[in-house]
This record gives structure tokens, sequence and C-alpha cells, in this order.
């Protein structure tokens, strides 16, 4: 008697803890998405793993071929498919980096690097403002809230759509956010549709630079502004340093990027489109605190995260795959926090620019 007591003492705690290890310490950040509801996107099941060798497969293809426009959005697409619910999962709904602020949280230091868009581009209410590359909306939120304008976003993976627009009913703003699945190389968007428009951490995912912006200096109306945070390579990147290298491949294949820019491209490209480049600087610079400081933080958080998607793959509650996806994921964190520290790359570039109005001398 004492001795099935003692057992049903023992699996009570142990389920107690499970319970804990998943429920609890498991859940996102942000809550919405929680390790038991990994589902990677849009993919069948049974597909996962097979989606993920696909995804490897476009590192295959010759350069041009993989940086050729037609291919590019569906390997994004595939990506997105596999990381989102990861991302939500282990990061929040802000599918980005922000300087870290002594004393602040990481909501915090988020939400600010997001309603400093409000300030650059002067959104007012009842503008309408384009979003580019929007992720599952976080940014968006964040904007529209802070503005009064009303924010249309658009993403090529037909998941975060979903995503996006429950996040946008449950926090209300549905009535100011709209979000659209489309690829931005090509915008369902009329000309001179919008007062204002921001990518953030998005744009790297084009072939070719010139083409998303050309599109957004189309659907903006003259006098309108853009800001982008980009990512790129530094000035002291070195291509024949194998150390840098390595680390942005990794950035590159563990990102879904068909190749990382360098610093100095972005405004010759902005203004070959036609943009007036009002600013243009390194948010990651001094006085700004490391933005790689939150992924470094989180490495023990890291191993919990491996041991609680091996255990719910075993369980069959997540699909075959994601451990796999995750292990990708912490790679590109070792990459994105060398290329951090080496000070060769940064995910916060920012150019500023606005669309002259016909006369204006640019
Ligand atoms: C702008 C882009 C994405 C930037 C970041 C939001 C993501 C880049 C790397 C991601 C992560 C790495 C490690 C994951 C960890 C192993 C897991 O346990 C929990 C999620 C991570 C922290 C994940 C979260 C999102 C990133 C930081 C690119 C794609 C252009
Ligand atoms: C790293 S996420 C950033 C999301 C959002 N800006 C944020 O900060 O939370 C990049 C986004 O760009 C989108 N994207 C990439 N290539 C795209 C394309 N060709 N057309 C539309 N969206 C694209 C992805 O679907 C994803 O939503």
């Amino acid at each position: 008697m004492e001795s099935a007591a003692l057992m049903w003492s023992v699996a009570a705690v142990t389920a107690a803890v499970f319970f804990w290890f998943v429920c609890i310490m498991g859940s996102a950040e942000v809550k919405g998405k929680r390790a038991v509801d990994l589902k990677m996107g849009s993919i069948r099941r049974d597909k996962v793993q097979d989606k993920y060798k696909q995804y490897w497969s476009f590192f295959r293809l010759p350069i041009e071929t993989l940086n050729s426009s037609e291919n590019v959005p569906a390997f994004v697409d595939t990506f997105y498919n596999l990381v989102t619910d990861i991302y939500e999962w282990g990061w929040g709904q802000s599918f980005h980096f922000s300087p870290s602020l002594p004393g602040r949280s990481h909501r915090d230091a988020t939400r600010i690097h997001e309603e400093r868009v409000v300030d650059l581009i002067n959104a007012r209410p009842g503008n309408r403002i384009l979003d580019v590359g929007c992720g599952v909306g976080g940014p968006m939120r964040a904007i529209a809230a802070r503005s009064g304008s009303d924010v249309v976003g658009i993403t090529i993976n037909e998941y975060q759509v979903g995503r996006a627009r429950a996040h946008n009913r449950k926090a209300g703003l549905d009535g100011a956010c709209e979000v659209v699945c489309g690829n931005f190389l090509q915008m369902p968007f009329g000309d001179s549709a919008f007062d204002g428009a921001y990518s953030i951490e998005a744009t790297c995912h084009a072939p070719r630079l010139e083409d998303v912006y050309a599109e957004i200096y189309r659907v903006l109306k003259p006098g309108a502004m853009y800001v982008s945070y980009e990512w790129v390579t530094t000035g002291l990147y070195r291509a024949g340093d194998p150390e840098h290298v390595e680390a942005i491949h990794g950035i590159e294949r563990g990102d879904a990027l068909p190749g990382l820019r360098s610093q100095d491209q972005i405004a010759e490209v902005a203004r070959r489109v036609g943009f007036e480049v009002i600013e243009e600087r390194d948010l990651a610079l001094p006085p700004a605190g490391p933005w790689w400081n939150r992924l470094k933080m989180g490495r023990l958080a890291y191993w919990r995260n491996h041991i609680l998607v091996s255990i719910l793959t075993i369980l069959r509650i997540a699909p075959k795959g994601v451990v796999e996806v995750h292990e990708m994921l912490y790679e590109t964190a070792r990459h994105l926090t060398r290329g951090g520290e080496m000070g060769i790359f940064t995910p916060m570039h920012m150019i500023l620019c606005r669309k002259p109005i016909d006369g204006d001398d640019n």
C-alpha cells in the first residue's frame, strides 16, 4: 500500500515537473505561442523534414539561379513556414533585433526601436503607412498604436498572415492594421497609395535591393518618407579573413539570405531608384548597447529549448524535423553573435529616404 502511494506521488511530481517545463518555462516571452503548439507554418506535419531538406538544397543551386527573383520568394516562404512558430515561441511577435538599453527590458527596447519609425517618417493619425515584410505584425501594432496611423503589412508567407491577423484582433487593432499576402518585389498596390513606409530587417531577403526599393518608391506619394533597418556587413568585414567569412556565411544560411550586402551599397541603391537620402546611420554603434546580448544571454535557455523540442518530438506532439530547424537556429545565433562581436555585421543600418515632389532638386 505504502509503495503504491509512493509510486503515485512520484508520478504526480513527474507530471507536475513536465507540465512546468513545457507550459511555463517553455512558453513564449510574449505569450501567444507555446512549445506544445509548434506547428511549422502551413507545412503538413509529415512534410516538415522534407521541407527542411528542400530549404538546404536551395544553397546548392548555382549562385545565379539562387539569386534570381523567381526562386527567392519560394525559398523565403519555405524558411518562414519552418521558423515562424519557433521565433514566436522563443523571441516574441517582433522578428528583429534592437539595441540593448541599460535598465530596460528586451520588450521595452524592442518597442522603442519600433516607435523610432513613427518619428522618422512622421506618421500621423489618418495616414496610410506600409510595412514591407511585416512578419506576424509586432512592429505594425506598436507603430499603429503609437501614431494613430493605419498600417498595411505585406508578407510572402500565408501562415504569418493568419498569425498577424489573429494578433491584431486580440490587440483590438484590426481596425487600424491590415495584412496582405504578397511579394514585395511586385506589390498589389496602386502608385502613390501610401503616406509613408518602413521595413524592419526584411529587405535583406530581396535578391536585388533595387527591385524592392523601386516598388516602395512607386507606391509612395511624392514627399512621403521611407525608413529601413537593413542587415549589412560593415566596413570592418574582410573577405580574406576566414573567421569573417564563416560568420557571414553562417548568417546567410541560417536566415534565408541570398547574399548580404555591404553598408556602403544601400544609399547608392536608394538614390538610383529616385529617393533623396535624408540620413544614414548604424543604430548599433555606441552609445547603443550590443544588440546580440539578448542572443548570447540565452545560451542556457537554448539548451532547455533543445531538450524541450526533443521530448515533444519523441512524444509526437511536435512534428519530426523541429529539432533540426531548432539546431539550425542555434547555429545561426552563434554566427550572428560572432558577427556582432567582431563588428563586421549589423542588423540595424538605418536609412531614411524621401520621395521627391515633382520639381524638387534631388
Ligand atoms: C531578421 C531576421 C530574424 C532575426 C531574429 C528575430 C532571429 C534570428 C535568429 C533567431 C533565433 C535564434 C536562436 C533561437 C533559439 C535556438 C530558440 O531556442 C528560440 C528562438 C531563437 C532565439 C531564434 C529567435 C529569432 C531569431 C533571434 C532574419 C531571418 C532576416
Ligand atoms: C525577419 S522578418 C521581419 C518581420 C517584421 N518586419 C518584424 O520586424 O517583425 C522578415 C519578413 O520579410 C518577409 N519577406 C521576405 N521576403 C519577402 C517578399 N519577397 N515579399 C514579401 N515579404 C517578404 C517575410 O515573410 C517576413 O515576414
